[in-house]
């Protein structure tokens, strides 16, 4: 099995075997090693590793070194595209990639040893491989195609992860029903699922059919036996699906006109990637079980650290692999998505000075962007409750945070009846991990220590599998 342990990294975040100790390397000191004036550049390094997240709402890039100090990060906002160009969102995020890598400092872009990318969890694209055209897509991660629900359910175990309407094989079977019963569908074409990260990487590589067993999990990838079922390959679309290798691995050298472009090495190296809440999880830089994190983002994702596997799409439960253990947890789309409809970063962070953390709001909502949800309550139907509001903006949002702790203490509650590793601490990553006060009350509500992790950005989860992808193939 692949090691994503801390002892992989030697000299990389050495945490202790106590997962409570604090990192040997913690974020103060990779920042202290940069330049005083506190742009962020470090003069240039014999060998970095770039991760770049594709978030929700924007992308963001870290560039570390072998201790895992910061020598560069930056961030992009996507340009959305109108309601219903799906495709658009592709060209957001191609342009966003590409300028991510211009914002790069020159000083350093020629020392980046190799790369990696995460990206939304089941967003799915059809590109033609003879072509490299898209041909249908991108379906978001949380796009839920029900009416390809009964043909998947058909093929897979009961309560399998993608007997979810929101899973990539949905996605994947609602697109070979409606293509092929489509007329002028290009005879031409050979049609490959790509997810959001192996398409980003293919930009950067050019080599089709290529995912990570992260990624691959809601395609019905099963990573205890690192390969797809009979039940799934001996479908008509399986020529489709990617090969899979653990995340962080190598595939191959930039293209060199991306090389030439941006001034990159011919050896930096392009490696496998995985989802945004598990570079999130490998950034928060624990593995004990017991503990989890927590990504707080436009959604809420949990990874639990679980000696048990468990699955049940009846509550949108999945296990990711981690080393030798299990990544249990599930994805809700409250978040922060329905914080940034209502208030702007600086009104959260200004109305939070009005709470008090140790009253419980009396408030009780569901907190959804739009209908349907995910987890701990698996239904594309359910609608959101953000009603009676108060007067007060600052009770407002004292309710809608205590409400989505609920949610979060939902989920690790039923993570532990479904037979997981009980929940012992938390640690945050995404945009929400700034807010004390909603740690505090998330806190109260969970009943277990919850902290910011050293790191919160999943881009350093990505760095770090760059780096892993880089030991591997100097070992
Ligand atoms: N002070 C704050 N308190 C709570 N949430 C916050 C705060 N500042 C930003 N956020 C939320 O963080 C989210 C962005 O987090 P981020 O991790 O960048 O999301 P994603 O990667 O999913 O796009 C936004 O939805 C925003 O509402
Ligand atoms: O909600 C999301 C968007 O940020 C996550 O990508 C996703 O659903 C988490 O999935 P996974 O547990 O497979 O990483």
């Amino acid at each position: 099995m692949v090691s994503f342990s801390a002892a992989f990294f030697p000299g990389l975040l050495g945490f202790q075997r106590n997962h409570r100790s604090r990192a040997v390397v913690t974020r103060a000191t990779m920042l202290s090693q940069q330049n005083p004036g506190g742009d962020g550049h470090s003069a240039a390094a014999t060998s970095l590793y770039l991760g770049i997240d594709f978030g929700t709402s924007g992308a963001r890039y870290a560039l570390i070194d072998e201790q895992g100090a910061i020598h560069s990060e930056g961030k992009r906002a996507y340009s959305a595209p109108p309601v219903g160009d799906a495709a658009g969102w592709a060209s957001s995020w191609r342009a966003a990639l590409f300028q991510l890598l211009a914002d790069i400092p020159p000083v350093h872009r020629s020392s980046i040893t190799s790369v990696s990318i995460d990206g939304t969890s089941a967003t799915t694209l059809i590109v033609d491989s003879a072509s490299g055209e898209l041909l249908a897509g991108p379906f978001l991660y949380n796009e839920s195609f029900p009416d390809a629900l009964p043909a998947v359910e058909s093929i897979a175990p009961a309560n399998h992860t993608v007997c979810s309407a929101s899973s990539t094989l949905c996605k994947l079977v609602s697109w070979w029903n409606g293509s092929s019963s489509a007329s002028g569908s290009s005879a031409a074409a050979v049609p490959v699922l790509m997810h959001q990260s192996d398409w980003l990487l293919w930009l950067l590589h050019g080599q089709y059919g290529v995912s990570d067993y992260n990624n691959a999990l809601k395609v019905g990838y099963d990573p205890e036996v690192d390969a797809y079922p009979s039940w799934l390959t001996s479908q008509p679309y399986s020529p489709m699906l990617p090969s899979v290798r653990a995340p962080g691995a190598p595939i191959a050298a930039l293209k060199d006109d991306v090389c030439s472009e941006y001034g990159l090495s011919k050896k930096c190296v392009v490696c496998t990637g995985t989802t945004d809440s598990i570079a999130a999880f490998l950034a928060a830089g624990t593995g004990e079980p017991g503990i989890a994190v927590t990504s707080l983002g436009s959604t809420l994702a949990i990874k639990l650290v679980s000696e048990v596997r468990v699955d049940d799409a009846r509550f949108g439960v999945y296990s990711h692999r981690l080393d030798d253990t299990w990544l249990v947890g599930g994805a809700s789309n409250t978040g922060g998505a329905v914080l940034r409809r209502l208030f702007t970063d600086d009104q959260l962070a200004a109305l939070s000075e009005h709470i008090d953390p140790a009253v419980r709001s009396p408030l009780d909502y569901y907190p959804l962007p739009k209908k349907g949800e995910r987890f701990p309550i698996s239904d594309p139907g359910m609608m959101p409750r953000l009603e009676p509001r108060p007067e007060s903006d600052a009770e407002y949002l004292h309710g809608i945070l205590e409400s989505i702790a609920r949610i979060e203490a939902k989920g690790y509650n039923l993570l532990r009846e479904l037979g997981a590793t009980a929940v012992e601490e938390v640690f945050t990553a995404g945009g929400g991990a700034q807010n004390d006060k909603w740690t505090a009350i998330r806190e109260r509500v969970l009943g277990v220590p919850v902290r910011k992790a050293q790191q919160t950005e999943a881009a350093y989860g990505a760095a770090i599998l760059a780096l892993k992808g880089a030991n591997t193939l100097s070992s």
